[in-house]
């Protein structure tokens, strides 16, 4: 991400440079009664600390909600998904208010984005959410991001904001993701129903125990820990460490990106990226196109852990762009990877078949790419 200028010499010393602060609702609604707008003072104005210390912070805050269940008088979260969808957008408005009006006391601009899945998943929208997020950064105006609720229904929405803010933690490079809840961090069973639980001071996001010690959610949350976890796998996948702290304690964010051990903090190294992209690809539900691929090739994938090339790809079947997600299936149809496509539909097609060294009379001078699935970029199925 782009630095701000005047900040950039405070920056050079500076831990973390580049932060995303996500809020549940559970912290968010006072106990049910709406938003609780003296935390929400409280949190803006740590924040509004990093940011004019040079810090670039994003905001992920849910709420919505559960302020609109409040503004309709309504006596518990609706069922109904349209229900739903309604409060969201009734109390997006109090949402957003409340944190422009927190943040300005600061002298800190904030701006709305609200997200779903498909916005980050497809290319095209994925670019043009990162380039409107690169100018209010490079502004310095704060982004204060939500699900876009309205459109969201299962096929396209996060379902949970902290992989929202996980997504968000990947896109903009970030060196450390927060996830502010109202318990001390994880502990080895939910705290609520288990008073013996301990609190689990530092882990790896990839440790597979933790999923077995994450319960659900309280009533107003929705994920509980279960989410957390899958989300800091995902910012880990980026390179991202990811602390997930009380949002109660006395100046939480601004003690944890000074480097105070506080909650939980889920590490992530070299090896430990490739096995959640891995992880991530494979999860992946959507695939944006197809290449079929002839029995040398699916060997080399398999035998042999290779990269897949274009001479081993007979045939190219979808519409999709450089970076997306397709399926790598035999000549029977059998899927046997997914991975990210290093070239669009269009180029892949005229390169199919093709040995490394026709590629550039092909595709163009200077062309560099000659791997159509890197095997970093590819989980095998079978
Ligand atoms: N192992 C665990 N450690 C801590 N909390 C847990 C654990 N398992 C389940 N939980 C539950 O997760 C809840 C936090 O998730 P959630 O209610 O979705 O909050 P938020 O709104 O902050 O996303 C906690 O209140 C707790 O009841
Ligand atoms: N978009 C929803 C977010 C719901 C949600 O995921 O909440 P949480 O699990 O508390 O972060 C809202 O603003 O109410």
């Amino acid at each position: 991400m782009t630095a701000n200028a005047s900040s950039s010499s405070t920056k050079k010393a500076l831990k973390y440079n580049t932060i995303v602060v996500k809020i549940g609702s559970s912290l968010l609604t006072n106990n049910g009664k709406g938003l609780d707008r003296t935390a929400i003072y409280e949190w803006a104005k740590q924040i509004a600390k990093l940011h004019n210390e040079g810090y670039q912070v994003l905001l992920v805050s849910s709420g919505a909600v559960a302020e609109g269940v409040v503004r309709m008088n309504l006596e518990e979260r609706p069922k109904k998904l349209q229900a739903l969808q309604a409060c969201a957008a009734i109390g997006q408005m109090g949402l957003i208010e409340t944190w422009w009006s927190a943040l300005i006391q600061y002298g800190v601009q904030s701006a709305q984005l609200l997200l779903t899945h498909d916005d980050l998943a497809n290319r095209n929208r994925y670019l043009n959410t990162a380039s409107t997020l690169n100018q209010l950064l490079e502004w310095r105006v704060l982004p204060v991001i939500n699900e876009n609720d309205t459109v969201s229904v299962d096929e396209i929405k996060f379902g949970d904001n902290d992989s929202l803010g996980a997504m968000v933690a990947a896109m903009v490079k970030a060196d450390l993701y927060i996830i502010l809840t109202d318990q001390q961090g994880v502990f080895t069973d939910n705290p609520r129903t288990n008073p013996d639980a301990k609190l689990i001071k530092t882990e790896r996001a990839m440790a597979d125990y933790l999923f077995d010690v994450a319960g659900d959610g309280g009533k107003l949350g929705r994920g509980g820990m279960i989410t957390k976890i899958r989300a800091a796998r995902l910012a880990a996948m980026g390179g991202c460490p990811t602390v997930i702290v009380s949002g109660s304690i006395d100046n939480v964010i601004n003690r944890v990106v000074k480097g105070e051990s506080l909650g939980t903090m889920l590490t992530t190294n070299d090896d430990d990226k490739r096995i959640a992209k891995k992880q991530w690809l494979a999860a992946h539900l959507r695939m944006a196109g197809r290449l079929v691929i002839d029995d040398g090739a699916v060997d080399a994938i398999i035998k042999n852990n290779k990269s897949l090339l274009p001479v081993g790809v007979i045939e190219v079947q979808g519409d999709f762009d450089e970076g997306d997600v397709v399926e790598c299936v035999d000549k029977a149809g059998v899927r046997i990877a997914v991975g990210q496509v290093d070239f669009s539909s269009s180029e892949a097609k005229r390169i199919a078949r093709k040995r490394n060294s026709d590629i550039e009379a092909i595709l163009g001078e200077n062309e560099e790419r000659h791997v159509m699935v890197h095997r970093d970029n590819m989980a095998i199925i079978v």
